[in-house]
């Protein structure tokens, strides 16, 4: 189990502000830290891998004090029981994707494990590349099986699929899935996208200013967010077009352009580039199923 309890105050552009954070998370949870930029994820994130220090507070993990602000324990990076895989592929590039893997590893387990790794995240035939060969979604795979090359307590995962692009995060999402049903770590990730903490977490932490705002199973928190829509989808404007009155906003949702009809008022907070929720009250539904 792993106890979080701490706080620090950071200097953002609006001025100070506390962050706050108390949470127990159980053996093998997969939990997600959501939220605005600038809310305090990602220091969040640094302060339990050792890399940031809280101002007061304690981290535990399986018994064990990671930090402890009063006994003044402090435990290095390298001390912590931690995987990491940032948005940024942080390979060495000199190595192939097997010696990447296997990097941390003492020698006597290298092998076996690395051959496990490159065997579960798919990587066989790229065993001897080295990153500059491999593509954006190929290097954060190796990324990952780097990350639980050393069996952590902790997976600490800061937005590691948000510079793929779709249809490479869907399929990396999955993968994900998979290591982690069959590792188990305890799993913090850093995300700013719905779906993905939908698909992938049992539970939700929304950051905001440094605060927890709500916390919750993904459908408990989101549906709880004062909007008593049936279904909803969030995407980002691409284009809009006026017409008479209103204008046609186009949305990109996944893969797909939806086409909404928005009154002038709705447009003046609209525009290309701004995420978006569609959303509906009333409504009644057609489910087509696609061909697969
Ligand atoms: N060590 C530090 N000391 C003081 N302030 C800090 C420290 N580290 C970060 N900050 C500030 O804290 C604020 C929150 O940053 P953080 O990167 O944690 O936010 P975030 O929620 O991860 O945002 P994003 O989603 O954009 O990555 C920022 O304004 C940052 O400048």
């Amino acid at each position: 189990m792993i106890s979080i309890n701490v706080t620090k105050r950071l200097h953002t552009a609006d001025g100070p502000m506390e962050l706050e954070f108390r949470a127990t998370v159980e053996d093998g949870q997969f939990v997600t830290l959501f939220g605005p930029s600038g809310a305090g994820k990602t220091t969040l994130l640094r302060m339990v891998a050792g890399l940031t220090a809280p101002d007061q507070g304690t981290i535990e993990v399986n018994g064990q004090t990671w930090f402890d602000s009063n006994r003044r324990i402090n435990l290095s990076p390298r001390q912590r029981s931690i995987g990491m895989v940032f948005q940024d592929y942080a390979l060495f590039p000199h190595m192939s994707v097997a010696q990447n893997i296997g990097a941390a590893l003492p020698r006597a387990k290298r092998h076996s494990v690395v051959r496990e790794l490159l065997e579960v995240a798919g990587l066989q035939e790229l065993a001897s590349r080295k990153p500059d060969q491999l593509s954006g979604g190929q290097r954060q795979r190796v990324a990952l099986a780097r990350a639980l090359a050393l069996r952590p307590s902790l997976l600490l995962l800061d937005e590691p699929l948000s510079a793929l692009d779709l249809q490479m995060r869907l399929k990396l999402q999955e993968e994900l899935l998979s290591l982690h049903r069959r590792y188990q770590p305890t799993t913090l990730l850093v995300s700013h996208d719905m779906s993905e903490v939908f698909r992938l977490s049992s539970r939700v932490f929304v950051l905001e200013r440094g605060q927890v705002a709500r916390s919750g199973s993904p459908a408990e928190v989101f549906a709880s967010s004062g909007i008593s829509n049936k279904f909803r989808f969030t995407g980002e404007v691409v284009h809009m077009v006026p017409s008479g009155v209103v204008s046609i906003v186009h949305i990109l949702v996944g893969s797909d352009i939806v086409q909404v009809v928005a009154s002038g008022q709705e447009c003046r907070e609209l525009q290309v580039g701004k995420r978006v929720m569609i959303a509906s009250k009333a409504f009644n539904p057609l489910i087509i199923p696609l061909a697969e």
